[in-house]
């Protein structure tokens, strides 16, 4: 059965609110994070990767019970780079103890895309710790170097569409690979801290050469020092992802929009929040400054 997300008690809008400032004052000031890029990148992976254990057959893993936080889940080699964001998160979690492992992770991706220009993410509380016992097993995460064909049966196992996928992997207009973490390597020219359209852009624009990286991995280079997983690339190789990649290269806002939905979707399968009221929708720091 799905978990029922249980608030934490008495709290409402503004104390997510300060969490949410809490965490966008720290990103601001901590600007020079991996060569200027900044933990944003990082905090909206984090978010995914605490998501992305999620299998709909059994109910098991997802954000529900915040089991990033044993080092049976932290440690999967899926999650080398991670600690950093997790280290940035700490003494936000000292600082308000009252909420879940789970809130906070999901919250941190929400805070981190709109400080970074992206859609506003409605999000709803309710994840509620649960026991290492509980923690899912290593290897439910993506392998990079497959193609559309597994990427589609992949997310099959969240229940997600075409046209979902496509739109969830427009994140990979953030930040990028590090050799040492994933044995991909990203341009440092090309990685960026604000959320666009430009990956469906690149992949549809940049003529692409298929390399053997440094660590012996086939990745996509193109001339202009742009680089795209064998992932990535499957979503231009595999012809009913392609439409979507053209749909979301001619309209950010499209993009936008249907990001906004599949992100939610992933940060909220397998909890029921019909017992919860409205989502929350968060002013950006930007908006509280006026
Ligand atoms: C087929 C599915 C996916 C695969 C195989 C994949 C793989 C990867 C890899 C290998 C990296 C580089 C990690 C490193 O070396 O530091 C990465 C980074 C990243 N991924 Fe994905 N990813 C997938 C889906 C997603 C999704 C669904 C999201 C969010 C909605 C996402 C967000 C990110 C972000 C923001 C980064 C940059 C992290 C940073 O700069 O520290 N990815 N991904
Ligand atoms: C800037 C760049 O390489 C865009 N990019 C293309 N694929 C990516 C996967 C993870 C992070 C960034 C990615």
């Amino acid at each position: 059965a799905l978990h029922l997300a249980q608030a934490e008690d008495g709290k409402g809008l503004d104390d997510f609110q300060k969490v949410y400032n809490a965490i966008a004052e720290k990103l601001r000031d901590e600007d020079e994070f991996d060569g200027y890029i900044g933990y944003g990148p990082n905090l909206v992976r984090l978010s995914w990767h605490v998501s992305g254990t999620f299998d709909k057959n059994d109910n098991s893993g997802g954000s529900f019970g915040g089991t990033y936080r044993f080092k049976k889940e932290a440690d999967d080699p899926a999650n080398k780079g991670l600690q950093n964001a997790a280290r940035f998160l700490e003494p936000i979690a000292k600082k308000f103890p009252w909420i879940s492992h789970g809130d906070l992770y999901t919250l941190a991706g929400v805070t981190a895309l709109q400080e970074m220009q992206g859609p506003k993410i409605p999000w709803r509380p309710g994840r509620v710790d649960a026991d290492e016992k509980d923690a899912p097993e290593n290897g439910r995460l993506p392998d990079a170097s497959k193609d559309g064909n597994y990427v589609r049966h992949y997310f099959g196992r969240f229940g997600f569409s075409d046209q979902e996928i496509v739109a969830l992997l427009g994140a990979h207009c953030l930040g990028k690979t590090h050799l040492e973490n994933s044995g991909y390597e990203g341009p440092w020219g090309a990685a960026t801290n604000t959320f666009t359209n430009e990956f469906f852009v690149n992949l549809l624009n940049e003529n692409w050469k298929l390399e053997k990286n440094d660590a012996g991995n086939e990745q996509y280079n193109s001339n202009k020092g742009y680089m795209m997983l064998p992932t990535d690339y499957g979503l231009i190789q595999d012809g009913k992802f392609k439409k979507y990649v053209e749909k979301y290269a001619k309209d950010q806002d499209a993009f936008f929009e249907d990001f906004k939905s599949a992100y939610v979707k992933l940060l909220e399968n397998g909890i029921d929040f019909s017992k919860l009221g409205k989502a929350y929708v968060f002013k950006t720091l930007d908006e509280q400054d006026s």
